[in-house]
């Protein structure tokens, strides 16, 4: 089933419009264009709806929110929708400021979106409308662990019930979850938290598996996820003595580009719950 969801996106080249952050912009291109699909980046009101329309799935990250973007958002998600297009959302730093979480609040209001991905801390801001918040990373009280999981999976069903979306949340154990089942995720590295732009990445190639996976976007959500966590722990076999996260980052891109459907079926670790 990962295997399939990987040869999808290869196969079906899938185009996707990011309306993202300027800080990790490059990265979310390159991780699209290694999976095998291809990004466009484009966040002017006067194109937004046309530039969706020649896509198939829409990446929206509030990262770097500005009043002039918001309203692009919500155009770009409306047409979107009217197309039937993979739609995900990203709300990064969602709690850091009241701009921010009523600007998601809106934005999963009027937009049906298929996932919602966040760190722990931006999935529990969006669920109660406020937070906990470290800016654009999980505040570390929220981590979820082997003693709290059930707790975070009911949670996660439930949200995805009054969300209706897939609601898939990231960290050292991530969690994927529609209102009736739930996969827990168990690769990647703590490294991953050093680098700024491996959730903003997530996100992109996330939206990617969507749109070539449509008919199981669940699970097509679960192989974009294992798949991200292979390639953070190959990226951190190869690092030597010298290499940081700069070496990382580029490690980790090369890791999706190289990744074989066979690889990511031997190496994913996850469960159903
Ligand atoms: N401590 C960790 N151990 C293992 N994987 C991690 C860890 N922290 C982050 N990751 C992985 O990094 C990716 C981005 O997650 P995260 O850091 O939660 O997103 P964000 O950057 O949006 O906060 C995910 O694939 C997640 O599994
Ligand atoms: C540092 C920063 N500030 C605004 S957006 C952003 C990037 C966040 O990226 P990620 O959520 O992938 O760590
Ligand atoms: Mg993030």
């Amino acid at each position: 089933m990962l295997k399939k969801c990987l040869e999808n996106v290869r196969k079906n080249s899938p185009l996707i419009h990011n309306i993202t952050n300027y800080v990790t912009v490059n990265d979310c291109a390159n991780i699209l264009l290694a999976c095998g699909a291809s990004p466009i980046m484009a966040d002017d009101i006067n194109e937004v709806e046309e530039i969706t329309s020649i896509c198939n799935g829409l990446n929206i990250n509030i990262g770097t929110l500005n009043s002039r973007t918001i309203n692009s958002m919500h155009k770009a998600g409306w047409m979107a929708n009217r197309l039937s297009h993979a739609v995900l959302l990203d709300p990064v730093g969602v709690g850091a400021s009241e701009l921010r979480t009523r600007t998601a609040v809106e934005l999963v209001k009027n937009i049906k979106f298929d996932v919602i991905r966040g760190n722990i801390s931006e999935i529990k801001t969006l669920a109660n409308g406020s937070g906990s918040t470290r800016g654009v990373d999980a505040d570390i009280r929220d981590s979820i662990t082997e003693e709290n999981l059930t707790e975070y999976v009911k949670f996660a069903k439930q949200l995805s019930k009054n969300m209706d979306a897939i609601i898939a949340i990231s960290g050292v154990i991530d969690i994927v979850a529609d209102s009736k089942d739930a996969y827990v995720i168990y690769n990647g590295h703590k490294i991953m938290s050093k680098i700024t732009g491996s959730g903003c990445m997530l996100s992109a190639f996330t939206t990617a598996y969507l749109a070539a996976n449509k008919d199981n976007k669940l699970m097509a959500t679960v192989a974009a996820f294992c798949a991200m966590g292979v390639a953070g722990e190959i990226a951190q076999k190869r690092m030597s003595e010298l290499d940081g996260n700069a070496s990382f980052r580029n490690y980790l891109i090369d890791a999706i580009y190289n990744m074989t459907g066979e690889q990511l079926e031997a190496m994913a670790k996850y469960e159903k719950r």
